[in-house]
């Protein structure tokens, strides 16, 4: 319970409270009319499909007892009026859930995210800090994982979950900042002491009406929720690395460039092996090697971004060098899930981009004999310029292609997987997830590598408004396990 002066003594210039409210007693903030509870304040916020202001009524109804709106929104109750309702219902709920771990870094780009902030929980949890991460896997913790529904929860879900965390001890938190909430300032109020950048390719541009706004959108944390000279860790291999740097420096923050082309840590060598890569890397001057438990260049490139946060943040560069030569993978993310009887391998992986796909299918070249196949397919209700470019990437670089389905939300599965099979015609098109991977495995020989994209970690299939049941890594245990003396042990 907190009272409305609590909440509005911290409000920035631009928003109006009414005459007489301020010791109303307020028992909890709601965007969602259904999450409206007996002395809520409900934020009417306009949004993509409708407006906040069409549930202002049933927000009364379910208990509200004031309204956080756009200037001269009407209601019969008070109306808490806003130039910018988003920024002000964020700091109102960074007011009402207020602690926050002492130090939370964060991390935008369109690829790496979910994998680099588990990196560095775990890099931090092997110097000895409670460590936390936040993003699309959800909240992870040394107790264990909850589910945030989000990449970026809402202002409200996320104050309440740093709240949660610093009291349950949490000092160091890495959390995922994409563009969805950049843009609708899910983030705005909390109190980010370190940023990150990974990469920039296409996503996300049915939400987004051309790639400046998304860039912009991403550019929010490095220009206005990250503290002037504060730390700005730099993956500089993409196209769009250099311009963050410049942003970074006209705020005069401290910039760490990593990668190849990086000039804080530089990648010199990644030897891949089955399960490993060795990397040979300059830092601080100085020639390091090191092995890393993981596959991929893409994922050596995460680790070693999230090394050059590590380090930003105060950890000694040795301590986070061992680290990473302990590094566990991430789930969902190039994870192996077992092997044929002839030791063919099969991994699932959350590759939902161009770039991710293409990162991808590049990952596994080396370590296979022969065939290279993917099972893939595109999110509905999801940028769909992606979906062609996407069939592209996999009929360059894969030898056998079967395109099926991936949440198709909304839209007519067939129009997805047609709009894909556009850049790859020679591919198969299995739409029944569960039938593609079958005969994948089913048809896997010796030396043969399958990938199975798209899904990674998801627990289900939305078709409709409904989400069925669906793992990608439990279906291809099944297919393996249908395959007479398949194996779950990983091959050469
Ligand atoms: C495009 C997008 O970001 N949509 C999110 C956004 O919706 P919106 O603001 O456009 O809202 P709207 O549906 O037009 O409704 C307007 C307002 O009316 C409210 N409302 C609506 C219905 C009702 O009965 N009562 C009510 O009060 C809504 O809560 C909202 O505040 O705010 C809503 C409330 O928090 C979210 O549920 C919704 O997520 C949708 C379902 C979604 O799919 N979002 C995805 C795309 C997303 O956010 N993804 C990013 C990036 C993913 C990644 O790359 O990893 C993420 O951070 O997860
Ligand atoms: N550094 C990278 N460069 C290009 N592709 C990558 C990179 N890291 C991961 N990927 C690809 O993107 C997929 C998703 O990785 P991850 O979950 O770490 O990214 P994310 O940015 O959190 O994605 P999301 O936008 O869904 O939150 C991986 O499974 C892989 O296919
Ligand atoms: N978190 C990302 C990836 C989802 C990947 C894919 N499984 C899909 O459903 O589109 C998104 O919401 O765009
Ligand atoms: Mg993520």
């Amino acid at each position: 319970m907190s009272t409305l002066r609590r909440l509005a003594d911290i409000l920035p210039a631009g928003v109006s409270v009414p005459e007489g409210m301020l010791e109303l007693a307020v028992a909890g903030l709601a965007l969602d009319s259904r999450a409206v509870k007996p002395g809520f304040v409900f934020a009417a916020l306009p949004g993509v499909t409708t407006h906040g202001n069409a549930f202002i009524k049933a927000a009364i109804d379910a208990g509200a007892v004031a309204i956080l709106a756009e200037r001269g929104t009407a209601a019969p109750v008070p109306v808490i009026e806003a130039d910018d309702p988003r920024l002000a219902l964020a700091q109102m709920a960074a007011r009402f859930s207020p602690a926050q771990p002492g130090y939370i870094a964060a991390i935008t780009g369109t690829n790496g995210k979910s994998s680099t902030v588990e990196f560095l929980r775990q890099i931090w949890q092997s110097a000895g800090h409670e460590a936390a991460a936040l993003g699309t896997l959800g909240v992870t913790r040394s107790s264990g994982r909850t589910d945030v529904g989000y990449t970026t929860p809402d202002a409200i879900a996320l104050h309440a979950a740093l709240d949660a965390l610093s009291h349950e001890g949490v000092t160091h938190l890495a959390m995922e900042a994409s563009s969805h909430g950049l843009k609708q300032r899910r983030m705005d109020g909390a109190k980010i002491a370190l940023a990150g950048f990974s990469n920039l390719t296409q996503d996300h541009l049915d939400y987004h009406p051309d790639f400046e706004d998304y860039f912009a959108s991403k550019m929010r944390l490095f220009d206005e929720l990250l503290p002037e000279g504060a730390p700005a860790v730099i993956t500089v291999d993409s196209e769009w690395g250099e311009a963050v740097v410049r942003r970074a420096e006209a705020r005069r923050q401290q910039i760490f460039t990593v990668g190849w082309n990086g000039r804080y840590i530089q990648l010199k060598e990644i030897t891949p092996h089955a399960a490993f890569q060795h990397v040979r890397f300059v830092h601080a001057g100085k020639e390091h090697a090191l092995t890393l438990p993981l596959m991929g260049e893409f994922q050596a490139s995460n680790a070693f971004q999230a090394a050059g946060m590590a380090i930003a943040s105060g950890v000694d560069a040795g301590t986070v060098f061992a680290a990473l030569e302990k590094l566990k993978g991430v789930a969902g993310r190039l994870e192996f899930v077992g092997a044929t009887a002839e030791g063919a391998p099969v991994l699932i992986d959350y590759a939902h981009t161009p770039d991710g796909l293409d990162k991808l299918l590049r990952a596994a070249r080396p370590h296979t004999a022969g065939k290279v196949i993917v099972v893939f397919g595109a999110g509905g209700d999801r940028d769909p310029t992606k979906r062609e470019k996407m069939g592209a990437i996999a009929a360059k670089l894969a030898d056998r292609v079967i395109v099926t389905d991936d949440n198709p939300r909304s839209e007519d599965p067939a129009l997805i997987r047609a709009a894909i099979l556009k850049g790859a015609p020679d591919a198969e098109e299995i739409g029944d997830r569960e039938r593609a991977i079958f005969t994948a495995i089913g048809d896997l020989k010796a030396g043969d590598t399958l990938l199975i994209a798209g899904k990674g970690h998801e627990t289900g299939q939305t078709i409709k408004g409904v989400v069925h049941p669906f793992d990608d890594g439990e279906v291809a245990r099944r297919a393996l396990a249908a395959r007479t003396g398949s194996t779950g042990e990983r091959g050469q």
